[in-house]
C-alpha cells in the first residue's frame, strides 16, 4: 500500500506517451527534488538554529527550487518545461555549491558536497551537456581554488585539501560518465531489442503485412473513432482457392510466393487508410474505415478481378490464382466479432458458389 503510493509520488508526471528517457528524467527529478528538497530544509533550519542567516537562507533557497522543479514534473505535461525543471534543479545544485564553496559550509566541509554533482547532473541533463556542465564547474571551482589572492573566497582550505576535492570530483566525474554512458547504450539495444520484438509480435515474417496481433491493435482506436462517430467500417476476408493444389503441384515454397505476390497486389490495390492483414494460413482480412459494405463489396470484386488477372510467377512456372470474398460490416448494430463471423460466413457462401466470387454478408 504504502510502496504503491511511494511509487505513484516517484512517477507523477510520467506518461506512457513519453520516450522513456523523458519518464525516467522525471523520476529522477522527483526523487532528487524530494530528497534534496528535506536535506536542504534540514541543513537549512541547523544553520539558522546555528545563527548562520546566509548559509540557512541559500540552503531555504536551494530547497524552494528544488520543491518547483519536482510540482513541474508533477503538474506540467509538456516535454519542454520538464527539461528546464531539470536544467534549473542542476543549475540551483552548482549555484549552491560555489556558495559552499566560497563560504566554507559547516566547519569548511562545503566542498565536499560537490560530489553528488557529476552522477546527479549526469542523470539529469544526459551525457553531452552534463559533461559540458560538469567541465564548466571545474574551470570555476578550479579558479576559485587555485587563483591566489581571489578575494571572494572566504574560507581557509589548506592546499591538500583543494588538490584532493579536485581530484575526486574529476574521478567521480569520469566514473559517472562511464557508467552513464553504459547505461545510454544498453539502453539503446534494449530498446532496438524491444522494437524487433515488438515488429516480430505483431507482422507475419513471411508476407510482412500485419499478423492478428498486429491488426487488432491496430484497428481497436479505429473502432472506437467509428463507434463514436456512428461511421461503418467494412470487413473483407479473402480466402485463396485451392492453395493446397498449389502447394501440391508446384512445392511448399511456391505456395510461400504465392502468398507473398498477393500480399504485394493488397497492399498496392488498398487506399493508405486500409489495414491489410494476413489472417491465416491463405486467408487474408481487410478493414476499410469509413465504408459500408456495399462499397466494399465493389472493391472485392475488383480484387478478385485483379487477383485473377495477375498470375503468380514461381522460378519458370506461371500459376494462375483465384480467391473468394466475404464482405461485411462493424456499425452501431454489429460488433466487431459479428461482422467477423459475418465475413467468414460470407465467404464460406462464396466457395460453395463456386469460387472467385465474391459474397456479403445479409
Ligand atoms: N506454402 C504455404 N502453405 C500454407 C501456408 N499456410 C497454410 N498453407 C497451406 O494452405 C492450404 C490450405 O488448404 P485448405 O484449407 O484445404 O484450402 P484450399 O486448398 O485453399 O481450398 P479452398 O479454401 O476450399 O479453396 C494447406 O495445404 C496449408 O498447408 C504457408 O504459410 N505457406
Amino acid at each position: 500500500m504504502i510502496s504503491d503510493k511511494l511509487r505513484q509520488f516517484i512517477k507523477a508526471g510520467s506518461n506512457p506517451s513519453f520516450s522513456e528517457e523523458d519518464n525516467r528524467r522525471i523520476v529522477v527529478v522527483n526523487l532528487f527534488g524530494f530528497t534534496g528538497c528535506l536535506i536542504t530544509v534540514f541543513l537549512s533550519l541547523r544553520a539558522l538554529l546555528a545563527n548562520e542567516v546566509m548559509l540557512g537562507a541559500a540552503l531555504m533557497i536551494a530547497s524552494v527550487v528544488f520543491l518547483f522543479s519536482m510540482l513541474t514534473m508533477h503538474i506540467s505535461e509538456n516535454v519542454k518545461s520538464h527539461v528546464f525543471a531539470a536544467n534549473l534543479l542542476v543549475v540551483t545544485l552548482m549555484t549552491l555549491l560555489l556558495y559552499l564553496i566560497i563560504m566554507g559550509g559547516k566547519a569548511n566541509t562545503g566542498p565536499i558536497w560537490i560530489l553528488i554533482l557529476p552522477p546527479v547532473t549526469l542523470f539529469m541533463s544526459g551525457l553531452k551537456r552534463g559533461l559540458w556542465m560538469l567541465l564548466l564547474f571545474l574551470l570555476v571551482i578550479c579558479t576559485l581554488f587555485f587563483v591566489p589572492g581571489l578575494s571572494i573566497v572566504e574560507a581557509d582550505y589548506a592546499m591538500d585539501f583543494k588538490t584532493r576535492v579536485t581530484y575526486v570530483f574529476m574521478t567521480v566525474t569520469f566514473l559517472s560518465s562511464v557508467y552513464e554512458y553504459s547505461r545510454q547504450q544498453t539502453y539503446a539495444e534494449i530498446h532496438a531489442l524491444r522494437q524487433q520484438f515488438e515488429h516480430q509480435a505483431t507482422h507475419d515474417p513471411l508476407t510482412h503485412l500485419f499478423n492478428r496481433r498486429g491488426l487488432i491493435k491496430q484497428i481497436e482506436p479505429e473502432l472506437a473513432r467509428a463507434k463514436r462517430q456512428q461511421s461503418s467500417t467494412a470487413l473483407v476476408l479473402l480466402d485463396i482457392d485451392r492453395f493446397k493444389r498449389i502447394n501440391d503441384e508446384y512445392g511448399h515454397d511456391a505456395g510461400d510466393k504465392v502468398l507473398q505476390g498477393i500480399a504485394v497486389l493488397l497492399n498496392n490495390a488498398m487506399r493508405q487508410q486500409d489495414y491489410v492483414s494476413r489472417w491465416g494460413g491463405e486467408e487474408f482480412l481487410l478493414v476499410l474505415p469509413d465504408t459500408s459494405k456495399e462499397n466494399a463489396y465493389h472493391v472485392a470484386d475488383k480484387l478478385r478481378f485483379e487477383i485473377a488477372q495477375t498470375p503468380q510467377q514461381f522460378e519458370s512456372f506461371t500459376i494462375d490464382i483465384t480467391a473468394s470474398f466475404g464482405v461485411s460490416e462493424v456499425n452501431s448494430l454489429v460488433d466487431y466479432d459479428k461482422a467477423l463471423t459475418q465475413a467468414d460466413k460470407a465467404m464460406y457462401k462464396a466457395k460453395q458458389a463456386g469460387r472467385n466470387t465474391v459474397m456479403m454478408s445479409n
